[in-house]
C-alpha cells in the first residue's frame, strides 16, 4: 500500500548538449539476440482500440485509482520474475551470444555513458557481477535517451508521433531487431533477464504526459506520472539485480519496494525543482492539496516562501520520506552485490529532502543539493547497509530466538 496522504498541518488553516550523441547512433548491423519466446505471465500488447472505444476506455481507466493500476503492473512483473529462472537463458549461452554478436563494444559504450552522466551510480555498479552491471547500464542508457526526448536539447521538436516511433523501436528491441548498438545492448539484456516490456512502454507514456500536461489535479494523478517516469525504473532493474537467495520476503514485496524508491526519487525531484518547473510554466504539485493549504498557482509563480508554503512543503516531504521507508524494506532483499547502488541512490536522494529543509523551504530560487563531502560520507554508509542481511531474515531470526 502506498504511504498515506500528508497529515493535516496545524498552520494549514492560515550547457552544452553532452548527451546529443545518444540521439543519433549508427544503425546496428551486428548479430542480434533471438526474439523473446513467450513466457508464462508475459504481458501481451493489447490490440489498439477502435477510435470509438477510446473515450469509453479512457473513462474506464480513469475510474480505477492509479495505485491499483500500477499495482497490477507490479504483480505481473513480479510473477514473470518468479516464474522464470533468474536468467532467461543459461549464463554461458548469453555470454557466448554477447561475444559472438559483437556486443562488447555496445555494452562498453553504455558503461561510458553511465560513467559520464551518473558517476556515483557508475561507481556503485562496480560491485555487481559483470553481466548484471552491463545489463543495468543498457537499461540506464535507454531510460536516459527516453528522458532526453522530452527534456533534452531537441525537446522542442518532439511530438507525439516521434514518441510513437520510439515505442515501435522499443517493440523491435524486444523482438530482437535492434536499430543501433545501444538498442542492441538492451535487446540482449531483455532476452537474458526476465524483464517485461510494460514498464518501458509506461515510461514512454510518462514522456507523452510531459508533452501535454502541465498541471496535476490530485495526488492520484501525480502518483501515476511518478510511476511512469521513475517507478518503472525500479520494475525494469530488479529482474536484473536479482533477489537474495537468503531472502524470505515474497517477490511482490520486493517489487513494491522498487516501485516505492522510484516514486520517492521522483517526488523528491519535483520538490527540489518547484521554482525551475514554474519558470517553464509547470506545476507538478497536486492542485487540490495546494488549494487545501490556502495556496494558489500565483503563490508558486511569484515564489513566495510563506508559513503556509513551509507547512505545505513539510507535508509533501513527509510523504516522500514514507516512500523512502517503504523502499528500504525492498532494498535489503536484493542480491547482496546489487544492493550498494540501490542504497546509494536511496541515501543520496533522500538527503535532498534534508537540504530543502535546510534552505528553509525556499525551493523557488535555491536548488537543494547534497554537498560533495556529504556524498562521500553516504557512499560507505550505503556500502555498510548493503552488507546487512535481508530484513526478512533478520526479522525471522529475531522471532525464532525470542
Ligand atoms: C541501481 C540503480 C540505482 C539503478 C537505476 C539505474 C537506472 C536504470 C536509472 C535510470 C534513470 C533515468 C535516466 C530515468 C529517466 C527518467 C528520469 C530522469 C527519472 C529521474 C531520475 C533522476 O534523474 P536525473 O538524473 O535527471 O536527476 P538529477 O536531476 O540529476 O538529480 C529520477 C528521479 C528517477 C530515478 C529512479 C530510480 C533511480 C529508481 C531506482 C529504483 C531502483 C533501482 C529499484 C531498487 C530496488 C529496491 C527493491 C528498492
Amino acid at each position: 500500500m502506498a504511504p498515506p496522504p500528508p497529515p493535516p498541518c496545524s498552520v494549514r488553516a492560515a550547457g552544452s548538449n553532452p548527451i546529443g550523441c545518444l540521439e543519433v547512433a549508427e544503425p546496428w548491423s551486428g548479430a542480434a539476440p533471438p526474439p523473446l519466446p513467450p513466457l508464462p505471465g508475459h504481458l501481451h500488447v493489447a490490440a489498439p482500440a477502435a477510435e470509438d472505444d477510446d473515450d469509453a476506455l479512457a473513462a474506464a481507466a480513469a475510474a480505477v485509482p492509479s495505485e491499483q493500476r500500477v499495482h497490477d503492473v507490479v504483480l505481473k512483473q513480479a510473477a514473470l520474475a518468479a516464474a522464470a529462472p533468474e536468467m532467461r537463458r543459461p549464463a554461458q549461452l548469453a555470454e557466448r551470444e554477447r561475444v559472438a554478436g559483437g556486443l562488447n563494444a555496445a555494452f562498453d559504450r553504455c558503461g561510458e555513458v553511465c560513467k559520464e552522466y551518473a558517476k556515483t551510480f557508475y561507481l556503485a555498479t562496480q560491485l555487481m557481477t559483470p553481466e548484471r552491471r552491463r545489463a543495468i547500464w543498457a537499461i540506464y542508457v535507454w531510460c536516459r535517451r527516453t528522458d532526453e526526448l522530452v527534456d533534452g536539447p531537441n525537446a522542442s521538436h518532439m511530438s507525439a508521433l516521434a514518441l510513437d516511433r520510439w515505442e515501435s523501436r522499443l517493440d523491435d528491441i524486444f523482438a530482437g531487431r535492434p536499430y543501433d548498438m545501444l538498442d542492441a545492448a538492451l535487446s540482449h539484456t531483455v532476452a537474458t533477464f526476465p524483464v517485461d516490456i510494460q514498464p518501458f512502454r509506461d515510461m514512454i507514456e510518462g514522456m507523452r504526459l510531459d508533452l501535454t500536461k502541465s498541471r496535476y489535479r490530485s495526488f492520484d494523478e501525480l502518483y501515476l506520472y511518478c510511476y511512469y517516469v521513475a517507478g518503472t525504473v525500479g520494475l525494469m532493474t530488479v529482474p536484473v539485480m536479482g533477489i537474495s537467495p537468503d531472502s524470505r520476503a515474497n517477490t511482490e514485496t520486493v517489487y513494491k519496494g522498487a516501485l516505492a524508491l522510484g516514486l520517492a526519487n521522483q517526488l523528491t525531484n519535483i520538490l527540489r525543482d518547484v521554482g525551475e518547473d514554474a519558470r517553464r510554466g509547470r506545476i507538478y504539485l497536486p492542485m487540490d492539496e495546494l488549494e487545501m493549504a490556502g495556496l494558489s498557482e500565483d503563490d508558486i509563480f511569484d515564489g513566495r516562501v510563506t508559513d503556509r508554503w513551509r507547512c505545505f512543503m513539510r507535508d509533501q516531504i513527509t510523504r516522500a520520506r514514507a516512500f523512502f521507508r517503504q523502499a528500504e524494506e525492498g532494498a535489503s532483499e536484493l542480491n547482496q552485490e546489487s544492493r550498494w547502488p540501490v542504497w546509494a541512490s536511496l541515501l543520496l536522494y533522500r538527503q535532498i529532502l534534508d537540504e530543502i529543509e535546510a534552505n528553509d523551504y525556499n525551493n523557488f530560487t535555491k536548488r537543494a543539493y547534497v554537498p560533495k563531502a556529504k556524498k562521500i560520507v553516504a557512499l560507505p554508509k550505503a556500502y555498510y547497509r548493503s552488507l546487512m542481511l535481508p530484513s526478512s531474515v533478520r526479522h525471522c531470526s529475531s522471532l525464532t530466538s525470542s
